[in-house]
């Protein structure tokens, strides 16, 4: 490997732009290349296109690590990390370099976060505890593989290098740690760049333009906007999750990029069926400001029931972001907030990700309502599409393929599930609904959990005051109370008179009754393409066996377009909170994938309850508004 000779660069308002006057970067193997110009701009613009395929990319294998032509920038929103490197004099002997010439120094790391990196997740006060052995944490002293995806001067190559010795004060010798493409992923890429300019805010503010520290500051500051940095991450793996591909997923995929962005992690695997409701409800949350679940939506929904189950659970939903890393079978939440199906692309997007407060559902049924209701972060369902959920489950084999089928199957058999509904409606005509989705689809601002103003390193919202003794994030309008948890309309009471009863002509024959908090319930399934992380509503979905086959195929067949919602046979509501009465013997409800009891569900939305990482602050684009 050789180094070139001048690999210079300058900040700019979009990122770093490489000044490189001589070529050659690196090759397809992630080394450094003579003969060939550099460009990393063809492959770092593609991010964004990336992850919004369902499988989380496009780029051929080869276009990862493409030769690229100067004058390219590496954007802030690729650039997981910053380090000044210095070179260690005693070591440039009669011009030579050891094997080990540069000695990097995060900045933004502290020796506090080391401390945390070596805890294990057991806890003294918590029971029952994963076992140690159970608990593993992952930092840049166990690195991934890099053999082709980090680039180092080898120290032959450093005498090219050598000038940057006489280097001026607004030169800096930075090491920068960046996501490219990789065949269908995303991986971390190391380069040392010497920055011989600054940006214009460093030119103005004469502090930072002296230090390097000022220069790897500013880098990681425009590259964390609106993030929190650092972030300190429990993640649980359900190893059976994804037919059993969960662990390595997570390992190959999505760690390498934690990792690198200077996240701190602890693994937790499930052991058994509902351990993450376990391992939430007694876990230190102190620890931790964000639960990943490597997983599918199963444990998220477990993740979210077992901090609802706390005492301090106030506590716990101001201080944890529940996310997913997307390793099971059904990945809605991730493809919803992350925008992405791919685990290294829902890495990049929750280390970049703007905290933000989501509703969720409550749900209340007769057999398990006065020990703990059930919070729903996605859907309920009833009728065609909950049998051909669950009771489809010995055709796992067939992967998500056998749902379809099931729809499908049951549909055109003409099978209905009559029922009783009685409802709250928030927009009840499909014209209602289209207005206050445009009305809403931009309040997330508002929901910003996390203060983007507030020193992302800082850990501690709970603990920290000001002079009121009141936290920062306290004195925000997001930050929950006992009063938020509390249930607007318990089932033990009578069903309010401003709810509407649906008309039993269409209740006894109906066939799909859905509603939901997130547009993707499944991979390629945009069920709820009108659905909004905080408007305060949940939306609902409903078909009849009246409507003929010929017009219910088409309808099901555009459930990828989320354009069935517009068909006048399907109804198509914003809703507040619900009531049904299920009137066949025997069959179930789906919630989150999860199989409940077929009983009167009562269900109302719980605004703004938990923390989770959206990509952008929002959701995946559905395209409602032009639909
Ligand atoms: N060790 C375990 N043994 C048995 N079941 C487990 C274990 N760990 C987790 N589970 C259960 O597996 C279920 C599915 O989890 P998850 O959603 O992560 O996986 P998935 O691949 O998407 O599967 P599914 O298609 O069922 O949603 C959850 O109900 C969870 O309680």
């Amino acid at each position: 490997m050789a180094v070139q000779k001048k690999l210079r660069a300058i900040l700019t308002d979009e990122g770093v732009l490489i000044k490189s006057q001589s070529h050659h970067m690196f090759n397809k193997h992630g080394q450094l290349r003579n003969g060939d110009s550099l460009s990393l701009l063809s492959c770092l613009s593609c991010l964004d296109d990336g992850t919004l395929s369902s499988d989380g990319g496009s780029f051929d294998e080869d276009d990862s690590l493409e030769l690229l032509p100067l004058n390219t920038t590496i954007p802030f929103n690729r650039i997981l990390n910053a380090k000044r490197l210095n070179i260690d004099q005693r070591r440039l002997n009669n011009g030579k370099f050891s094997s080990d010439p540069f000695q990097a120094e995060n900045v933004s790391s502290s020796s506090e976060n080391d401390e945390v990196e070596n805890r294990s997740l057991s806890n003294d006060k918590v029971q029952p505890q994963p076992a140690a052995s159970d608990v593993h944490s992952l930092s840049n002293k166990n690195k991934w593989d890099s053999k082709t995806s980090n680039i180092e001067a080898s120290p032959d190559s450093l005498h090219d290098a050598i000038p940057t010795l006489g280097m001026k004060d607004n030169q800096h010798l930075i090491e920068l740690t960046f996501a490219v493409p990789k065949g269908h992923d995303v991986v971390p890429q190391k380069l040392t760049l010497l920055i011989d300019h600054v940006s214009k805010k460093s030119r103005t503010n004469p502090k930072s333009e002296l230090t390097s520290s000022g220069v790897v500051e500013e880098i990681l500051e425009k590259s964390y906007e609106n993030s929190r940095r650092n972030r300190s991450i429990l993640v649980i793996i359900n190893p059976h999750g994804g037919k059993g591909t969960a662990k390595t997923l997570f390992l190959t995929k999505a760690s390498p990029i934690l990792v690198e962005s200077g996240c701190k992690i602890e693994i937790a695997y499930t052991k058994y069926a509902r351990h993450a409701i376990d391992i939430a409800r007694d876990l230190d949350i102190s620890k931790y400001d964000t639960i990943a679940c490597a997983s599918g939506d199963g444990i998220p929904y477990e993740v979210i029931n077992g901090l609802f189950r706390r005492p301090d659970r106030v506590d716990a939903f101001n201080k944890v972001a529940v996310t997913q890393l997307p390793c099971g079978s059904g990945n809605a939440m991730s493809i919803s907030c992350h925008w992405t199906n791919n685990p290294s692309y829902a890495a990049l997007c929750l280390v970049k990700s703007i905290e933000t407060r989501i509703d969720l559902m409550c749900c209340s049924q007769p057999s398990y309502m006065n020990e703990w209701p059930r919070l729903s972060f996605l859907s309920q369902t009833y009728g065609v599409i909950a049998e051909s959920d669950i009771n489809t489950e010995f055709i796992r084999w067939m992967g998500p393929i056998r749902f379809n089928l099931g729809v499908a199957f049951n549909i055109f058999q003409g099978r209905k599930y009559p029922c009783e509904v009685f409802v709250k409606y928030a927009a009840k005509s499909k014209k209602e609904l289209k207005v206050h989705f445009l009305e809403n689809k931009d309040k997330n601002k508002g929901c910003l959990a996390f203060e983007s103003n507030s020193n992302p390193n800082s850990s501690s919202d709970i603990l920290s005051t000001n002079n009121n003794n009141k936290t920062k994030n306290e004195l925000s309008p997001n930050f929950l109370t006992g009063d938020n948890f509390k249930l607007k309309y318990p089932m033990t009471e009578p069903v309010p008179s401003d709810w509407e009863k649906m008309d039993s002509e269409l209740t006894d024959n109906l066939t799909i009754f859905y509603t939901g908090k997130m547009p993707y319930i499944a991979k390629d399934t945009k069920f709820f393409p009108a659905a909004l992380p905080a408007d305060g509503t949940i939306d609902l979905v409903i078909t009849d066996a009246r409507i003929p086959v010929t017009k219910m195929t088409p309808i099901l067949l555009s459930l990828d377009k989320g354009s069935h919602v517009l068909e006048p046979e399907v109804i198509h509501s914003k809703i507040l909170a619900y009531k049904i009465i299920p009137k066949v013997k025997s069959g179930l409800f789906s919630v989150d994938g999860e199989k409940f009891p077929l009983e009167p569900l009562q269900v109302e939305v719980m605004p703004m309850l938990c923390k989770t990482l959206l990509r952008n602050g929002r959701y995946i684009d559905t395209e409602f508004e032009s639909m």
